[in-house]
C-alpha cells in the first residue's frame, strides 16, 4: 500500500487555520488516524514536539515526499471538543461541497489579538438582574420536560421538535431542560435568530442562570468571538446563547443544543459552506452525544416531515402559557373588495375601525409590512421604465424621498429630476415602504404616537434595541415595521396586529414562498393579545383564497403542512426531494453562459437518467455588482447522488483553465 499522509493543523488556538502541514503516517498507527484525531508531531527546525489535529488524509502529498516528517504518535487525551469540531468540519465539507479550509474556518474562528473592548460585553450581561423568578410549568410544559428528562437520562438522543403555539411558553421549557443538563455537569448551546437576540430574551436567561451564560452575536469582532470560545473551552461558562455561529462553541462536555425558532431563514449560511444550522446541530449532537431540541410555533416543513417520519420526537404545546391569555382572533380582509368599494387607502375600512378602537382604549398596535418586493421603486409614467441600478438587475429603492439606493450593492444617487431613460419629468414612486406607511398613518391618525422599525431606523448600533424598548415601555401607540417586528417579541400591551399586504411574499421566486408567508402571518398574529386583553390580527390580502393565508388565518399548522407537503411532493421540491443549485457567476457574460451550458450538457449526459435536471436559467437577480449569474437545478431523492454530481462538476471545473475567471457555488437543500 502506498504511504499515507495527514494534513495537520498545529495549535489551533493560536495559529491561522490556513496553515496546515503534511506528515507521513507510520503504518503502525494508521488504524488510529482519522480526521479530528490529536497527534504529536515534530515541528519547526528544532523538531520540538507539538500537538496538532488531523484535518485531512491523502496518499498524494503536496510536497516533496523526502522532506515530509513523520507523525510521532496519537496524543494521549485525544478526544477533545476541537476533535469533534474538526470531525464536524470534515462532515460539512462532504455534505455541502466546500473545501476543508472553508469548513475549518467556519468551525474554528481564527485567533486574532483581542482589545479590551470585550469587557463591555460581559458587563452588559452583568448589568442585568439575577433574580430567579420561578415560573411553575403548566401541565403541557411539565409533561414535555418530564419526557425529555426521562429519555435523556436513559441515553436516548433522538432529536426533539417542540411545536408550541405562539406564547405557549417554549422558553420556560427550554430552561427546565437546560437546568437538568447543567446539573449533570454538561454544557448547553442555545441558538436564537440574531434579530430575536435582544435584551428581553437574554435577560430572561440571565435571571435564571446568571453569569453562567455567555452571549455571542454577530456584532462581535472575530477576536471577541474567539475570546468567548476560549471562556467556553476553559470551563468559565456553561451556556452559550447566540446566533448561528454559536454552534461552534468548543464546550468540553456538550450536553444539549437548543434551536429556538427553528424555521428561521437566518439559520442557513449564505457563505460557503452553505450549511443549515439545524443539520449541522444534528451532526454535532451525534458526535458529542448531546441532545438536540428544536422549537417553533411554525416548524419548517423539513423538520415537521422528519417528526412525521419518526426521526424526530414531536412534542406539542397547544395553548398560551400565561393565565388569561388567549390566541388572537384572526380576520381576513379582501383588498380587491376595498378597491371596488372605492377605498384607495392602504388601510381597509375594518383596519381603520380597529385602529381607532385601540387608540381610543389606549392599547398598542403593530402594523407590519413585508418589505421584500414591496419597497418603493421609482418609475417613469411616460416611458414606463423603472430606475434601475447600473450594476445590478434590480430597481433602486427610494429613501427619504431624496435618494435612490440599490439594496444589493449599496449604489446610491440623488433622486433624479428627469427620467434617465427618456428624459421626461414624470418620475414617481410606486409601491409602499415603511416610511410611506408611517406618513399615511400620521395623516389618518394624527393623535397617534408612531414608531418605525426598519433597516433605516435600525442601522445605528443599538437602534433596534432602542425602538423595541421604547415601544415596550408604552412610549408609542403604533409600531410600524418590516419582518423584524414580528420575530419573537413579547409586548403584552399589543391587542391589534395589522398585516397590510399579506400576499407580497407569495410572489417571491422561491419554492418555499408559501411556507414563508404562512410563517410570517402566524408569527405576526402571535404578537397580538399576549397580555390579559384579547388580541386581534387583521390580515389584508389580494389572495384571500390562497391556502397559506387561509390556514394562517385559522392558525392551523397541520392543515398548512398537508397542503404544502402535497405541493412539494407533486413538484419534487425539498423535503420530498433533495435539491442542488449550482450557480456559475462571472463578469464575462458570454464565457459564463458558455461554461454553464457545457456543465449542463455534461451533467445531463452523465446523470440525466438518474437525476432530474432543470436549466440552466438566469438567477432570480441575473446581474449583481456587474457579475452575471446562471443556475442549474438538480433534484434527486438520494442526497448522495447530488454529492456525486457536485464532485464530478468540481473536478472538471478545477481542471478547466477558463473557469478560473468564474466562480462556482453549490447550494444543497
Ligand atoms: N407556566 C407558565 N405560567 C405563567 N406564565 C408563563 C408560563 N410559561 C411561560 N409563561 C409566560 O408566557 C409568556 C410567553 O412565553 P414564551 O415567550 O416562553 O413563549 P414562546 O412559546 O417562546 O412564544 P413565541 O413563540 O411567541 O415567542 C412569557 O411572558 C412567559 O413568561
Ligand atoms: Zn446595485
Amino acid at each position: 500500500m502506498a504511504d499515507q499522509y495527514a494534513s495537520i493543523i498545529i495549535d489551533i488556538s493560536h495559529e491561522d487555520v490556513d496553515r496546515v502541514f503534511q506528515y507521513r503516517i507510520p503504518p503502525a498507527i494508521l488504524p488510529q488516524i482519522r480526521v479530528g484525531v490529536q497527534v504529536c508531531v515534530p515541528f519547526g527546525s528544532g523538531n520540538r514536539t507539538r500537538t496538532g489535529y488531523v484535518v485531512e488524509l491523502t496518499d498524494k502529498p503536496d510536497y516533496d515526499k523526502e522532506k515530509i516528517k513523520e507523525i510521532i504518535g496519537v496524543a494521549e487525551k485525544s478526544i477533545t471538543a476541537d476533535t469533534r469540531l474538526i470531525e464536524l468540519a470534515w462532515w460539512m465539507k462532504e455534505q455541502y461541497g466546500s473545501t476543508m479550509n472553508q469548513a475549518l474556518k467556519t468551525v474554528l474562528p481564527v485567533k486574532k489579538k483581542v482589545k479590551a473592548r470585550n469587557k463591555k460585553i460581559v458587563e452588559t450581561v452583568a448589568g442585568m438582574t439575577e433574580c430567579p423568578s420561578l415560573v411553575l410549568l403548566n401541565s403541557e410544559q411539565q409533561s414535555i420536560a418530564d419526557a425529555f428528562i426521562t429519555s435523556y437520562d436513559s441515553g436516548d438522543r433522538r432529536p426533539c421538535l417542540i411545536h408550541g403555539v405562539t406564547g405557549s411558553g417554549k422558553t420556560e421549557v427550554y430552561m427546565a431542560l437546560i437546568d437538568h443538563v447543567l446539573q449533570q455537569g454538561k454544557q448547553v448551546i442555545v441558538l436564537i435568530p440574531e434579530i430575536a437576540l435582544t435584551y428581553q430574551t437574554v435577560s430572561r436567561f440571565y435571571s435564571r442562570f446568571g453569569s453562567r451564560i455567555c452571549v455571542m452575536h454577530s456584532r462581535l469582532s472575530a477576536g471577541e468571538k474567539c475570546d468567548q470560545f476560549e471562556r467556553a473551552r476553559n470551563g468559565e461558562t456553561d451556556i452559550m446563547i447566540g446566533a448561528r455561529s454559536a454552534l461552534f462553541t468548543p464546550f468540553p462536555n456538550l450536553g444539549l443544543i437548543i434551536i429556538d425558532e427553528e424555521h428561521e431563514g437566518a439559520y442557513k449560511s449564505e457563505t460557503t459552506p452553505r450549511y443549515h444550522a439545524r443539520e449541522v446541530a444534528e451532526k454535532l449532537a451525534e458526535l458529542s452525544g448531546a441532545a438536540l431540541v428544536l422549537g417553533s410555533a411554525t416548524p419548517s416543513v423539513e423538520a415537521y416531515a422528519k417528526a412525521e417520519a419518526g426521526i424526530y420526537r414531536l412534542f406539542t404545546l397547544t395553548k398560551r402559557a400565561k393565565v388569561g391569555s388567549e390566541m388572537a382572533a384572526v380576520e381576513v380582509v379582501d383588498l380587491r373588495k376595498e378597491m371596488e368599494a372605492g377605498n384607495k387607502s392602504i388601510f381597509s375600512g375594518r383596519m381603520q375601525e380597529l385602529i381607532r378602537d385601540r387608540l381610543q382604549k389606549q392599547e398598542q398596535i403593530m402594523l407590519f409590512i413585508n418589505r421584500r418586493g414591496y419597497s418603493s421603486f421609482v418609475s417613469c409614467r411616460s416611458c414606463g421604465e423603472a430606475v434601475k441600478c447600473p450594476h445590478c438587475d434590480v430597481s433602486l429603492t427610494l429613501h427619504n424621498r431624496q435618494r435612490l439606493v440599490c439594496h444589493y450593492c449599496g449604489y446610491q444617487i440623488p433622486m433624479p429630476k428627469l427620467c434617465p431613460n427618456c428624459g421626461s419629468p414624470y418620475l414617481a414612486g410606486f409601491g409602499i415602504g415603511t416610511q410611506k406607511i408611517e406618513e399615511m398613518a400620521a395623516q389618518m391618525f394624527p393623535e397617534a404616537k408612531l414608531l418605525r422599525m426598519d433597516l433605516d431606523t435600525t442601522s445605528k448600533k443599538g437602534g433596534h434595541e432602542k425602538i423595541l424598548s421604547a415601544f415596550a415601555k408604552g412610549k408609542a401607540d403604533i409600531l410600524i415595521g418590516t419582518q423584524m417586528i414580528v420575530k419573537g417579541h413579547d409586548f403584552p400591551g399589543v391587542t391589534l396586529v395589522g398585516v397590510l399586504a399579506a400576499d407580497v411574499s407569495l410572489y417571491a421566486p422561491d419554492f418555499a414562498a408559501a411556507e414563508r408567508t404562512f410563517q410570517l402571518l402566524v408569527q405576526a398574529a402571535g404578537r397580538a393579545g399576549r397580555g390579559r386583553k384579547a388580541g386581534t390580527a387583521l390580515i389584508q390580502t389580494y389572495m384571500p383564497e390562497h391556502y397559506s393565508i387561509q390556514t394562517a388565518a385559522a392558525q392551523d399548522y397541520a392543515a398548512f403542512y398537508r397542503q404544502e407537503m402535497g405541493y412539494r411532493r407533486l413538484m419534487h421540491y425539498p423535503p420530498a426531494c433533495h435539491m442542488l443549485c449550482m450557480q456559475v457567476a462571472g463578469e464575462d457574460e458570454e464565457l459564463m453562459s458558455r461554461i454553464m451550458e457545457a456543465i449542463a450538457a455534461s451533467v445531463k449526459k452523465h446523470f440525466g437518467e438518474t437525476a432530474e435536471i432543470i436549466g440552466p436559467v438566469p438567477a432570480p437577480v441575473y446581474k449583481v455588482h456587474d457579475i452575471y449569474r446562471k443556475i442549474l437545478y438538480m433534484k434527486h431523492e438520494n442526497y448522495d447522488i447530488l454529492i456525486k454530481i457536485q464532485k464530478y462538476v468540481k473536478m472538471r471545473w478545477d481542471e478547466t483553465e477558463r473557469c478560473k475567471k468564474l466562480t462556482l457555488q453549490c447550494d444543497f437543500t
